[in-house]
């Protein structure tokens, strides 16, 4: 989930809240036709328009749910259709009826709280335009009852309200940090948690970046620590973690930080040397096996040196094909090998592709 598709949950449970709205004022109009409260002046035009209105906006929104209708603009429409209702069977009477003005005030107010428990903006704007037309009506002889009347659920509404929004802040601070803890995860399965360059995973996911932006000429480089295995048996496991990660800091200090330094297998590493031509690859490769060998790790078992020595192949990355040039940087790391170790080798492929 992100920011958005809480927003637009969001507006989605308001919208809610306005369907049950315009529900029972549809229903409320129809009742107040076929069993009025006051026989006069059943058949009003602002009660048909509320009806045809509320049925129109909850098919259109059942029709389209993606449309989202303004809450608070319906929500004052029908306040003043209903005002208007009121206003006109209220002129019809000989005299103006308390119960049938307490009985609209009720009704309007019922209708607006238990819709818009959540939203003290939608329920005003409903029940302000009932209640200044039964003040009116009523010249002010029952005031402090009518304003009493809106004020009890007005101040109730406006507390859920309050408490509503600081719930809404809360889960919202808590989706974000979950959504920032599950970006640090995703970036932490992309790396290697020994060495911190990036994994197999993480070179494939910086390698469609690279590749999108097609910037110039890309090499492979593939380097193997030499007698490895001699190393941990001699020396031991933990010894020959702190040896990986020394040569791993090594390769990275050695590149540009737009290459990407990965860890490939166990004592090997592959490094991905992007807009670069094959004189400074060969010289970056050159630097990589030097800045190694500079690192002075003991190795008195390794057949070719006293030190820790890395042998690298390299190859051209050609029409984005990887999984070519790995196979080609392989070769040529196993003839680095073959040539006594401590060495670089450069791609057959790669020496044609110069001459
Ligand atoms: N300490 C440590 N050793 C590892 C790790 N991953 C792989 N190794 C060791 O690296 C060694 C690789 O040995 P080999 O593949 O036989 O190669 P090598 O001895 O380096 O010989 P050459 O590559 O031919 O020079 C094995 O002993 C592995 O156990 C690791 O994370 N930590």
């Amino acid at each position: 989930m992100t920011a958005t598709t809480w927003r637009a949950l969001l507006k989605e449970k308001h919208q809610l809240s306005l369907r049950l709205f315009l529900l029972l004022n549809a229903v409320s109009a129809g009742f107040s036709m076929v069993s009025p409260s006051v026989n006069t002046q059943r058949f009003t035009l602002p009660v048909i328009i509320l009806l045809v209105l509320s049925l129109s906006c909850l098919l259109w929104q059942w029709g389209s749910k993606k449309q989202l209708i303004n809450i608070n603009a319906v929500s004052l429409i029908i306040g003043l259709l209903w005002a208007w209702h009121i206003y006109i069977k209220a002129s019809a009477m000989p005299a103006i009826d308390l119960n049938f003005l307490i009985i609209a005030l009720l009704a309007i107010l019922f209708i607006g709280s238990i819709s818009f428990i959540n939203n003290i903006q939608a329920f005003f704007a409903a029940c302000l335009p009932v209640t200044t037309m039964i003040l009116w009506l009523d010249q002010g002889a029952h005031w402090p009852r009518v304003l009493y009347s809106v004020a009890l659920p007005g101040f109730g509404i406006t507390v859920q309200h309050i408490i509503q929004k600081r719930n809404d802040n809360f889960t919202r601070r808590l989706m974000d940090k979950l959504l920032e803890e599950k970006e640090t995860l995703t970036d932490l399965s992309m790396l290697d948690p020994l060495t911190g360059l990036y994994n197999r995973r993480g070179f494939r996911n910086r390698l469609d970046t690279i590749l999108g932006l097609d910037a110039g000429q890309h090499f492979v480089l593939l380097l193997d620590i030499d007698h490895f295995k001699a190393y941990n048996d001699n020396y031991g496991h933990s010894m020959g973690d702190q040896a990986l990660t020394r040569v791993s800091a090594a390769i990275r200090d050695a590149v540009r930080s737009r290459d990407i330094v990965t860890r490939y297998g166990g004592e090997e590493f592959m490094v991905l040397l992007t807009d670069i031509d094959a004189e400074r690859a060969i010289q970056t490769a050159e630097r990589i096996r030097q800045r190694v060998y500079d690192l002075n790790i003991p190795h008195l078992f390794n057949d070719t040196d006293t030190h820790v020595t890395l042998s690298i192949g390299i190859a051209a990355l050609e029409q984005q094909n990887i999984e070519e040039a790995l196979r080609e940087s392989d070769t040529a790391l196993y003839q680095a090998k073959r040539q006594g170790r401590n060495s670089i080798f450069v791609s057959e492929a790669l020496f044609s592709t110069r001459a």
